[in-house]
């Protein structure tokens, strides 16, 4: 999970347009268990330099082999009934995501098991539901069952093995405008898709589109509908999302549409062509002003590489007025998506993108010494943005051969010690 989690979920029903930041809150019963295990695990690392390679790699099937113990134990035997649990794929705020293997057709699926005991919970897993109930797209992550129970929903989806949009940019070694393209018309489709359903994902970033398998020709699917909301245009007005990705029209409180989610696509868009983001700092407040007044720039490599094509499909986006905005549909029709990129330039940006990546990689572990819990202001973005590889690290424990230093996992806040916030649109008249 990187840093933190700086995710803004939408306010508490009844309390008007109070923002709740989640502070990692910790899931279920697991976390009891989990946690101070985890400070154990680590001191055992397998990174740890005193054990010989066979030992490490000993160890580390004795772990994963513990872990998955573990999370069958606290599956509904219903669920294990029919699925076998095989490993964990990671964590969210209020969910495990495992891989499994169906008993009967040996199918592989993941299983995401949603803790809904806090309201919280509850919320984001009905958006969810709400959401994954209803779709069917080829890059829209698909449901295929689901198991409720009073504590707890597992929804087994389409088993996604290609990892996340940013791990396949670093690790392919070779990365051109035509090959941004590619993965922004398959967000596209799906927006194009969603949109005209009525359905805004309000959590639009990289970390939330997964490559259905490791091959070139893989589908991009988006994920993660926990905030995601049906209305009319106009409609909506919680405040959610990730700060870094957040549109102007939701930091003012004003009622905004699906138009939310085309100004993310405008900063993934960014970042897969620079490696940074364009609204960035460590200051919450001072990060709301500059989206609010759409301060951003194109300085800096790999930006003079760059075709103005592409540029200008960025601009496009980042439009502070929403109905000026372009619409999925429009985004899909711009000569820079619809050439793939023919006329810019083929250069490989990837060493630029990699680079800064990287650069984000060791400042955020910097301010996110080993072993501490952040705070969710100094958490922002790079908790979110963190470069994939750390995430993957994390994740498998550091077995992956990235480009920067494993680090420690942070550890999530104790249930209930949610932060409250004021809305951002007050934080910026302080
Ligand atoms: N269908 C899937 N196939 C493969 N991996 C998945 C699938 N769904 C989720 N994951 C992975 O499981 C992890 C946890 O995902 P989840 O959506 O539960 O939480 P999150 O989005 O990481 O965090 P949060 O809930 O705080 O937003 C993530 O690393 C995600 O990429």
């Amino acid at each position: 999970m990187g840093c933190g989690n700086s995710k803004v979920l939408p306010e508490a029903s009844k309390k008007g347009y109070v923002s709740v930041i989640q502070s990692l809150v910790a899931f279920s019963k697991g976390h009891e268990d989990n946690e101070p295990k985890k400070h154990k695990e680590q001191q055992n690392s397998p990174w740890s330099p005193h054990l010989a390679p066979n030992s490490q790699q000993k160890f580390r099937q004795g772990q994963q082999r513990d872990k998955v113990a573990r999370y069958k134990d606290k599956f509904e035997p219903r669920v294990t009934a029919r699925y076998d649990i095989k490993a964990l794929i990671g964590r969210g705020s209020f969910s495990r995501v495992v891989r499994v293997e169906h008993r009967a057709t040996r199918q592989p699926f993941a299983i995401k098991m949603m803790e809904v005991e806090a309201p919280e919970g509850r919320e984001v897993c009905d958006s969810e539901l709400a959401v994954l109930q209803r779709v069917s797209h080829a890059n829209v992550i698909q449901l295929v069952e689901v198991f409720q129970f009073p504590h707890r929903v597992y929804m087994v989806l389409e088993l996604a093995t290609g990892g996340e949009l940013l791990d396949r940019v670093v690790s392919r070694g070779h990365f051109t405008e035509q090959d941004a393209t590619q993965a922004l018309q398959m967000v596209l489709a799906a927006l194009v898709y969603l949109h005209s359903l009525g359905i805004t994902h309000r959590d639009l970033k990289p970390e939330n589109l997964l490559y259905y398998h490791p091959g070139a020709d893989s589908r991009l699917l988006v994920t993660d509908f926990g905030l995601a909301a049906f209305g009319k245009p106009w409609y909506l007005r919680t405040t959610c999302g990730t700060p870094e990705y957040m549109a102007p029209e939701v930091l003012l409180r004003r009622p905004y549409s699906c138009a939310v989610d085309m100004w993310a696509l405008g900063v993934i868009a960014y970042i897969l062509l620079s490696g940074t983001l364009p609204f960035e700092d460590d200051n919450r407040t001072r990060l709301y002003r500059s989206i609010i007044r759409g301060k951003y720039s194109f300085h800096g490599n790999p930006w003079p590489s760059v075709s103005n094509l592409a540029k200008d499909f960025i601009l496009r986006l980042l439009v502070l007025d929403p109905p000026a905005r372009l619409t999925a549909e429009q985004a899909g029709r711009h000569p820079w998506v619809v050439t793939m990129a023919a006329s810019s330039s083929t250069r490989n940006l990837h060493r630029s993108i990699s680079q800064n990546l990287r650069q984000r990689a060791s400042r955020s572990s910097s301010r996110c010494p080993s072993g501490t819990t952040t705070s969710s202001t100094d958490a922002n973005s790079l908790g979110r943005l963190m470069p994939p590889e750390t995430k993957q690290k994390q994740r498998q424990q550091g077995r992956a051969a990235g480009l920067i230093q494993p680090q420690r996992a942070i550890q999530p806040r104790a249930r209930g010690h949610k932060q409250h916030q004021h809305h951002p649109a007050k934080a910026l008249d302080s």
